[in-house]
């Protein structure tokens, strides 16, 4: 269904806007007429150059296959030479020592708000199938929020939430820069689903959130430059000034979470030094980009998904890199999210409890200043052990890393040790078959096998296996992994998925069309780059 009349004359006066989304209940209050006008103008001023950006990093991915590898830019060297901090931190900010984040369903908002954190980051990405009813609601369910006039019954239990005191401070992640948003069109086409988030987040609420102290915040996902960073810059400054706000009032958080970033962190924090307050370590998309960058170079095979820890030298490198680049400039340096979700059963909780810990313990030695949860379940845990490191400072800000040699390029390209087994082969077949089952039908974050799955978790199991494929690699057993041997697993997994969710799980399910795109993107000769990418085509149409 089409907008109404009344939508329509809206739209004439939009101009080149055009809204082709069916109509969602609450739309009225977040696809207003100046929303969609900001909105129009950030795509006047700054759409046509994403198609840009992409080719420059097509561009890129063409020289390291043909046998470059990345490392820190000559031309920038001033940058990463010079003494320079950024703007500043806003008190909120200051202190964050564990943030959950998750998808913006109105039960998880007001529960991650009420987790007892400091930061609950309302996630557009990762952990969110954008269909346009999941983005118009989000989009309510965070002025809502933002108000603090968020509510929900539960339907079937009848259990009413609503917020507690002390909510945590919101940060909203916005899409990558390459995810379209197909029921908005500019001069017809599909603008950046970021510009759309990062649009009606901003709008709807920088001046409640100005009032209470706090500020527009934003997470920005997936960056592969600085001169991507530049761009984001351009777009703050921008909005900035059509609402007369002093420069650097928007605040972004920046995921170092793809290989070509990690060699410019100080080139994006230079670039939006108005606006950025911290790095993130987004260790899932980081695996996932590593893989995906050296595809073409046989000694950068990974192992079993579950052999890749933050122990390993690469990750190591990349979390020890991001806090001494961060805290030099006086930016924070976040940590990343464990997979691990809490357990039922109190025997095995307790193991994953114990896993977390060690995962926490980890970031906070290294000096990052929070961390990241998935479950309100963890949060005392996270909070226990960063407490134990910060104390009632507000974050680790003095820890420099002087003492570690500098850095090298060859470090966060070390190659991983590990196994590749069957076992290892099978699990990823099934992680990602129920992951994009779940995703092309509208759900963006599972627990599967104890695990939380998103789209970055489940990128690692489908290029792990196209990787494998691609340089025939053996297994531990002796098999060697090829199209044909990926076909016959894919095809017994998917009779073992249908025993382990049911007939009629599986039958009212979309199972079929998910073994057939993860057939699809495994098997083919290019690397697909994103899953979300075939996967936005069935979740839309
Ligand atoms: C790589 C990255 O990008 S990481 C960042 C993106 N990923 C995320 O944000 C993960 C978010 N987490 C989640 O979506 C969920 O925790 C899942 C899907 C992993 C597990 O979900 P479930 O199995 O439904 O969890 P479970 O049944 O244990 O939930 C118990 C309660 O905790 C709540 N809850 C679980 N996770 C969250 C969360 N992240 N935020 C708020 N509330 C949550 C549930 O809503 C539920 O509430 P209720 O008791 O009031 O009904
Ligand atoms: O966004 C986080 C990640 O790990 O990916
Ligand atoms: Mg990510």
């Amino acid at each position: 269904m089409q907008q109404t009349a009344k939508q329509t004359s809206d739209e004439q006066q939009m101009g080149h806007l055009q809204i082709v989304g069916d109509f969602v209940e609450g739309q009225q209050r977040v696809l207003t007429e100046g929303a969609l006008g900001f909105l129009q103008s950030l795509c006047d001023e700054f759409a046509a150059e994403v198609p840009t950006m992409l080719e420059q990093r097509r561009m890129r991915q063409r020289q390291i296959d043909a046998g470059q590898l990345p490392d820190f830019l000559a031309d920038t060297a001033e940058i990463r030479q010079g003494d320079w901090k950024i703007r500043g931190i806003p008190a909120d900010l200051q202190d964050r020592r564990v943030e959950i984040t998750g998808p913006v369903d109105r039960k998880m908002v007001i529960n991650a708000l009420n987790a007892g954190v400091k930061v609950f980051m309302a996630d557009f990405e990762d952990s969110l199938a954008p269909s346009w009813t999941k983005l118009v609601e989000g989009h309510v369910n965070l002025q809502d929020a933002v108000r603090g006039e968020i509510a929900y019954t539960a339907p079937e239990s009848g259990k009413h939430y609503k917020l507690n005191d002390n909510p945590a401070v919101l940060v909203a992640r916005v899409r990558g820069l390459h995810l379209p948003e197909n029921h908005v069109l500019h001069h017809g086409k599909p603008i950046p689903g970021c510009l759309f988030d990062f649009a009606l987040y901003f709008y709807h609420n920088y001046r409640q959130l100005l009032a209470k102290g706090s500020g527009p915040y934003f997470y920005v996902p997936k960056l592969e430059s600085h001169i991507e960073a530049r761009w984001w810059a351009k777009v703050f400054a921008f909005a900035e000034e059509r609402f007369c706000l002093q420069p650097g009032t928007i605040k972004c958080t920046c995921l170092i979470e793809t290989l070509p970033a990690v060699f410019v962190m100080d080139e994006i924090l230079y670039e939006l030094r108005s606006n950025i307050v911290a790095l993130n370590c987004g260790r899932w998309d980081y695996i996932f980009s590593y893989i995906k960058t050296l595809r073409n170079h046989p000694d950068r095979v990974l192992p079993d998904r579950q052999q890749v820890t933050m122990e390993k030298p690469f990750l190591s490198a990349y979390s020890r890199l991001l806090i001494k680049t961060c805290h030099k400039r006086g930016a924070l340096a976040m940590g990343g999210m464990a997979a691990f979700i809490p357990a039922k059963d109190p025997e095995a909780n307790a193991k994953v409890l114990q896993k977390v810990t060690g995962d926490k313990e980890l970031e906070a030695r290294n000096g990052h200043d929070g961390t990241w949860i998935a479950h309100p379940g963890l949060a005392q845990t996270a909070l226990g052990v960063f407490d134990g490191f910060i104390g009632c400072g507000p974050n680790q800000l003095h820890i420099t890393r002087d003492v570690d040699a500098p850095i090298l390029a060859s470090e966060l390209l070390a190659p991983c040790e590990g196994e590749r087994t069957e076992e290892g082969m099978r699990l990823n077949i099934r992680i990602a078959l129920q992951y994009i089952e779940a995703w092309i039908s509208g759900n963006g974050c599972v627990p599967i096998y104890g695990l939380m799955e998103d789209a970055a978790t489940a990128e690692i199991s489908r290029t792990s296996i196209w990787q494998w494929i691609r340089h025939e690699k053996s297994l531990t057993n002796g098999k060697l992994v090829t199209k044909a041997l990926f076909r016959q697993m894919l095809t017994e997994e998917l009779s073992n998925v249908k025993d382990e969710v049911g007939t009629e799980r599986f039958s009212s399910g979309q199972f079929i069309r998910a073994a057939s795109l993860l057939e699809e993107i495994t098997t083919s000769d290019e690397l697909v780059d994103f899953l979300t990418l075939p996967g936005y085509r069935l979740l839309t149409e």
